[in-house]
């Protein structure tokens, strides 16, 4: 089966962090599985040469103009990125992003020969209310657009409540939403929603990485504080080799 990692930095990251990050690619010469970080985006040019792919964590839906402060997906594949997180929940709460910014943000990396990451979750709220699985088929509809192939996208279902909490959904939930999404990809995308990558993010650590990773409809992670220091995140990698 098909595995990825993805380590998501958020706002964490300076040239400080370089000596530390290029020691962990140097572990991970050739990796059996796809390994990748994304750093914040002022570090991006300067972590790309090695094993480990280097992805972006947002990216306007325009391709160029008067948007100060932002930064086009064209932008980021130029600095050396080769994939976009899209619709992370951060991003939709701070930044109020829709589910049709988040289709417009897809095409755009698309467009501009990226591939995306493209995040979907239920806040707390809503898993305590039973809704877990409408407001994922919901997401689903309306923020993957219709060109998605397996080549071109990877699914993170990141439970609002799990990120940065240390709380996890169980094992069997986990295994039930992924399986849900898979039903739901297959649906609307048949063979090609069949091979789309999927991964589980929200409070991985070393301690439940391999349990996760194990399931079925798990092709890996998508990891935030555990992916900063190289102590935290090499095990988890290993979780994944071995799973
Ligand atoms: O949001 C996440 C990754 O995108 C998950 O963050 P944590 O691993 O810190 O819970």
């Amino acid at each position: 089966m098909y595995k990825m990692i993805v380590g998501n930095w958020k706002m964490n990251g300076t040239s400080a962090d370089l000596e530390e990050f290029f020691d962990f690619a140097n572990d991970w010469l050739n990796p059996m599985f796809d390994l990748m970080i994304c750093p914040p985006a002022t570090l991006i040019g300067r972590m790309t040469g090695t094993s480990v792919m280097i992805g972006a964590q947002d990216c306007h839906a325009d391709v160029k103009g008067a948007h100060t402060g932002d930064i086009s997906a064209e932008m980021l594949a130029d600095a050396g990125a080769t994939h976009v997180i899209v619709g992370h929940s951060e991003r939709r709460t701070d930044h109020a992003e829709t589910n049709a910014m988040v289709a417009a943000k897809t095409n755009a990396a698309w467009n501009a020969e990226m591939k995306v990451i493209l995040c979907i979750g239920e806040t707390e709220a809503q898993y305590r209310a039973g809704e877990t699985l409408d407001v994922l088929r919901t997401q689903m509809a309306e923020s993957i657009p219709d060109g998605a192939m397996k080549t071109n996208i990877t699914i993170a279902y990141e439970p609002v409540w799990a990120i940065g909490t240390g709380l996890t959904p169980t094992l069997q939930e986990i295994a039930d939403v992924h399986a849900f999404i898979r039903e739901t990809l297959v649906a609307r995308f048949g063979d090609a929603g069949a091979a789309m990558p999927l991964l589980y993010g929200g409070s991985v650590k070393a301690s439940n990485a391999r349990d996760i990773f194990v399931l079925p409809n798990v092709n890996g992670g998508l990891v935030g504080g555990a992916s900063l220091r190289k102590a935290d995140f090499t095990p988890i990698c290993s979780a994944l080799e071995q799973a």
